[in-house]
């Protein structure tokens, strides 16, 4: 018993128990195991004194409050934590002793194991000896006495010992607190590792969570001139003089129909005229359709052009389509007109690829008789080189003899060929087949570079043309700078694209679509396309696809093809219809005043007011219905006039246009097509009868949506909705132009309605007059009449039977 006792006291790791005396360590291993060891009753205050200085494992944990905080922990760390932690306890458990000095003199005083080891066998052995000379029974009865008062002893020792173990539990806790009081070092040093020991139980600490950014705007990533535009009011117009324009040159702009510069003319003009608001570097200008930016850029170049006394290619307008084309040159030609007096004139050509190339490069280039003795040397030696490198019998013998470079008629002259024009219009594809191709033909003295509806062309990589015509230019200097304009009522904010420009120093210009608007507002509606300010827009739900057509003619009939004698009747959808329909994305519902009343009578749905307006115009005022069928042509001469209606395709165009003359054979003589598959010269006829008032329904696919200026054209369909939202504004842009209003229709198929009115109507990309919103015209299909449903059949059925009789054509010609 007493062994174990001494088992429990000594504990085998001696390096981990430095507050064992050495000896005591050293005593306690020799122990012999098979010496029974007396009692140790009358040794209870030294194993008290042993349980104090070496406590038990599990005792020890529990008595340790100083360290008891990180050492509880240990189940939860990694076992080199836990192993770390272990020898930091020791000396703390340690500190508190030293620091102690009434209890080291206590425990000084205490006998130290090792004599009590030496003296427990003397006392044994005499006590043994003892009762080895008593009688055996006495011996027995003694040793069960002894055995009681041995055990009794014992239990008091244990309590002791557990008593010692709570003092010296309580000494460690003052001595801790004393010595943390005052600031002994190695406690402080010790301090702070205890918190990281702690922090293994909480959630591992994380770094500080970002605050959010605030939204950025669209216009973050722009770069700073295109973000921040020069903002131009609709209202902003000024007369040609204050802008620096001459008087005689104001005058015949005047007699022209140009009486004053409209707003975005007034902003462009004074960047690039010579003046005090002039500035270098290019410009970029994004303005609404029919705003007038044709002549923002013609007048500056016409004018520096017509300084200039000989001819040099010096501006270049390039443009996507042959209308387009033959529209600036008109401009182009009213302009130097007007700068022609006793100026010179400057010389306009055109390269578009409806002639032949050498036709063309006649009309571009001219062959000059120059004196110079050296070239005429090198080209008669060329000349005698081909001559004798050559058979006379080749094929290329003609050409070559044919060659005009070869034949300089005077002695020591040459042929050169130079420019016959100062301004070249063209589209892209013929411009690189002019620099690839065209003998003297060169970019070196361009001072102007436009590009019209640049968002278009920029997009188009036919030929390379962009970046063979960037690679033209002669490097620009400050005696010969080149000034880029680039145009389009939908400008693209693509940098990339706008890079490939090489653009210097830019600026760029933006009208805006209402009175001008400020702060956040201006900066959400920045890169939204602004759409004509008297644009008046309407959408027409049809219920049966099959019968889009009927519905066209139907629409035709009742608002388009009939004389207005207020315009604000032609479009009776108000705005309050609007908002009530914006509600819902299907315009399926319709009123049944309006379904009651005849579908020729169309009329808007909601509005008391549009209903009277309807009636009043389907009344039997005779003049009224004598006309209805007549084309706005004869009306008068500047009210607006006519129609044109976009097809998704070519093919949809001319079978669309056949279909109504079939169908209401009052309007055959008045539709013509306009489409890419229409022969040049009959899309020029077309156009050239709708401004004089012959045609009044042009039917065309897209090729006409961009640029084309009828004016005066009151309205457009969009008989197959527009594939995007450019599309849409660059289509509607042909009505409601220079400042007049015009209608826009647009039919919804069964399955169009929904992105039409969340892609167009509603869309942030279109910035329209604050008042106007997308109105809805109810037609129901009920009330079409059979007669106007049965010559849609037959003339279905002619269409068929004439499309197979082509078909039967084309099959013989083959
Ligand atoms: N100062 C002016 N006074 C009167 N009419 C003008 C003036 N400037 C231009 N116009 C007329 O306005 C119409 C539209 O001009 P223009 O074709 O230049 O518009 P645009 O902005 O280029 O349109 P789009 O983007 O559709 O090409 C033309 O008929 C033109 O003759």
């Amino acid at each position: 018993m007493s062994s174990q006792l001494y088992a429990r006291y000594v504990p085998p790791s001696k390096k981990k128990t430095p507050a064992i005396a050495p000896e005591a360590t050293e005593t306690a291993t020799p122990i012999p195991s098979a010496v029974s060891p007396p009692p140790p009753v009358t040794r209870h205050d030294a194993s008290s004194s042993y349980a104090r200085y070496i406590p038990p494992s599990k005792t020890k944990t529990k008595s340790q409050p100083a360290v008891l905080l990180p050492e509880s922990n240990e189940g939860r760390e990694s076992p080199s934590a836990a192993k770390r932690k272990r020898e930091d306890v020791i000396p703390a458990e340690q500190k508190p002793k030293k620091s102690r000095k009434s209890s080291e003199r206590k425990e000084s005083r205490l006998p130290s194991p090792e004599p009590m080891d030496v003296d427990k066998p003397d006392t044994s052995s005499d006590e043994n000896s003892a009762s080895a000379n008593a009688p055996s029974k006495k011996t027995n009865v003694e040793d069960s006495d002894t055995d009681l008062e041995a055990d009794k002893k014992h239990k008091k020792v244990l309590e002791k010992r557990e008593k010692s173990l709570r003092k010296a539990e309580k000494f460690a806790k003052k001595a801790a607190k004393k010595s943390k009081d005052e600031g002994e070092p190695e406690e402080i040093e010790a301090a702070p590792e205890e918190p990281a020991e702690i922090h293994d139980l909480v959630p591992l600490p994380q770094p500080e969570p970002k605050p959010e950014l605030p939204a950025q705007p669209a216009t973050a990533s722009l770069p700073p001139w295109l973000a921040t535009p020069i903002r131009v009011s609709p209202t902003a117009t000024a007369s040609f003089s204050e802008l620096g324009i001459e008087e005689d040159v104001e005058k015949s702009l005047q007699s022209k129909g140009f009486k004053e510069a409209f707003a975005v003319q007034a902003a462009v003009l004074p960047l690039v005229l010579p003046g005090p608001k002039q500035q270098p570097g290019d410009v970029l200008v994004q303005a609404a359709t029919g705003s007038g930016k044709t002549l923002s850029y013609v007048l500056p170049m016409i004018q520096d052009i017509s300084k200039s006394t000989t001819t040099r290619l010096r501006g270049l307008i390039v443009m996507p389509t042959r209308e387009l084309v033959a529209q600036a040159q008109e401009v182009c030609e009213t302009c130097a007109i007007a700068y022609g007096g006793s100026r010179k004139r400057a010389r306009i050509g055109t390269a578009v690829g409806n002639h032949a190339l050498k036709v063309e490069q006649a009309a571009l280039m001219d062959q000059e008789m120059r004196y110079d003795p050296q070239r005429y040397k090198e080209h008669q030696r060329k000349l005698d080189a081909k001559w004798e490198s050559s058979d006379v019998e080749t094929d290329g013998e003609d050409d070559m003899l044919c060659d005009d470079e070869s034949f300089p008629t005077l002695l020591d002259h040459v042929l050169e060929p130079t420019p016959k024009v100062d301004i070249l219009i063209c589209t892209p594809g013929r411009l690189v087949d002019h620099l690839k191709s065209t003998p003297g033909f060169s970019l070196e003295y361009v001072k102007w570079l436009v590009v019209d509806e640049a968002d278009k062309l920029l997009g188009q990589s036919f030929q390379q043309w962009l970046e063979t015509v960037m690679g033209s230019f002669k490097p620009a200097s400050r005696q010969s700078p080149l000034r880029k304009i680039i145009l389009s009522a939908t400008m693209t904010r693509d940098i990339g694209q706008l890079n490939s420009l090489r653009l210097q120093r830019p600026k760029f210009v933006m009208l805006e679509g209402d009175a001008g608007r400020d702060g956040d507002e201006a900066d959400q509606t920045s890169q939204a396309h602004v759409l004509p300010s008297l644009l008046v827009e309407s959408t027409i739900k049809i219920e049966n696809d099959g019968d889009k057509p009927i519905y066209l003619l139907e629409l035709l009939k009742s608002k388009i093809m009939t004389p207005r004698k207020d315009s604000s009747k032609a479009n009776s959808t108000s705005s309050d219809d609007t908002s009530s329909d914006d509600d819902s994305d299907d315009d399926t519902s319709s009123d049944d005043d309006s379904s009651e009343s005849s579908a020729s009578d169309a009329s808007d749905t909601s509005s008391d007011d549009d209903d009277s307006t309807s009636s009043e115009d389907d009344s039997s005022d005779e003049e009224s219905t004598k006309t209805s069928n007549v084309p706005l042509a004869k009306t008068t001469e500047h009210s607006p006039r006519g129609v044109l209606i976009f097809t998704k395709s070519n093919e949809t165009a001319v079978r669309l246009g056949r279909l109504l003359a079939l169908m209401e054979p009052a309007y055959a003589t008045s539709i013509g097509t306009l489409t890419s598959t229409t022969r040049n010269s009959a899309r020029k006829a077309a156009l050239n009868a709708f401004l004089a008032g012959k045609l009044s329904i042009l039917v065309a696919s897209d090729l006409v949506s961009r640029g084309l200026d009828l004016p005066n054209l009151a309205h457009v369909v969009n008989y197959d909705i527009p594939t995007s939202v450019t599309s849409y504004v660059h289509r509607v842009g042909r009505t409601a132009r220079a400042g007049k209003e015009g209608f826009a229709w647009t039919l919804l198929g069964s399955t169009e309605a929904r992105w039409f009115w969340h892609e167009i109507a509603r869309s942030a990309a279109i910035e329209r007059p604050s008042k106007n919103k997308v109105g809805r015209l109810n037609m129901d299909a009920k009330t079409f009449n059979d007669e106007v449903k049965e010559r849609y059949a037959e003339a279905l059925e002619k269409l068929g039977q004439e499309a197979s009789v082509t078909k039967r054509k084309d099959k013989s010609v083959v």
